[in-house]
């Protein structure tokens, strides 16, 4: 048995599209129908092959975030949610399609930390890493997000945040700290 035998080519995929992975994306919206962004952003990202359903979080309504140091515009309030697939697709392509979903959706944001219709962000590729600033694997800054950490253990409490620890525990005390109100009022439809 040679090596090529024992491992997959991996050679014309970037490395990850024969290996199924599991995804984490975060998704966000503060301007117009919130709600509705967020739930056509879900659908039109499934509606393309490649992407099977996992979980998706209860809808949180979050204070806007930015990193402290950051001046932060004044905007409403956001509704978030965490979602998770698993995938075949490389993450590139995984990030042009986010990408595609955020411009057709004609995205407002015209300055940093400023109010958007949606925001979508790949917080986890599997056990993939990259700093890249095109693809950062995982998110940089989902760590120190409560409006990630929050919906994401309500339903994924378990999983390693690579570097920091248990989701659970980091969204422990983000979750008493105020700024997130679990929305039960407000539901989405799971993709087919
Ligand atoms: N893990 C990732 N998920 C999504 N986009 C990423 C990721 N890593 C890097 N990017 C790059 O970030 C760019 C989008 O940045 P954007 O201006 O939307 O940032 P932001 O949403 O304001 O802030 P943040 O990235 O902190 O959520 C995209 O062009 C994309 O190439
Ligand atoms: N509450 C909240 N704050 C944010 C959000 C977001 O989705 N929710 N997205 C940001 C840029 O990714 C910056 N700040």
């Amino acid at each position: 048995m040679t090596a090529s035998d024992r491992m997959p080519d991996r050679t014309a995929t970037g490395g990850h599209m024969l290996v199924q992975h599991r995804v984490v994306f975060s998704l966000g919206s503060n301007l117009g129908d919130r709600l509705e962004n967020i739930q056509d952003a879900i659908d039109t990202l499934f509606d393309a092959p490649g992407l099977t359903f996992v979980a998706v979080s209860p809808v949180y309504e979050t204070a806007p975030f930015a990193p402290p140091g950051e001046e932060l515009p004044a905007q409403g309030d956001y509704l978030n949610i965490v979602l998770v697939a698993d995938t075949r697709l490389p993450p590139e392509n995984l990030l042009e399609r986010v990408l595609n979903i955020e411009n057709s959706m004609r995205r407002v944001r015209e300055v940093r930390w400023g109010p958007r219709t949606l925001d979508i962000d790949i917080v986890l590729f599997g056990d993939v890493t990259s700093d890249d600033p095109h693809l950062t694997l995982p998110h940089p800054r989902a760590h120190e997000r409560a409006f990630v950490l929050v919906p994401w253990a309500d339903i994924e409490p378990d999983v390693l945040l690579p570097g920091h620890g248990r989701v659970g525990d980091l969204a422990g005390p983000l979750r008493t700290a105020g700024g997130v109100t679990r929305r039960d009022d407000l539901t989405l439809q799971h993709p087919a």
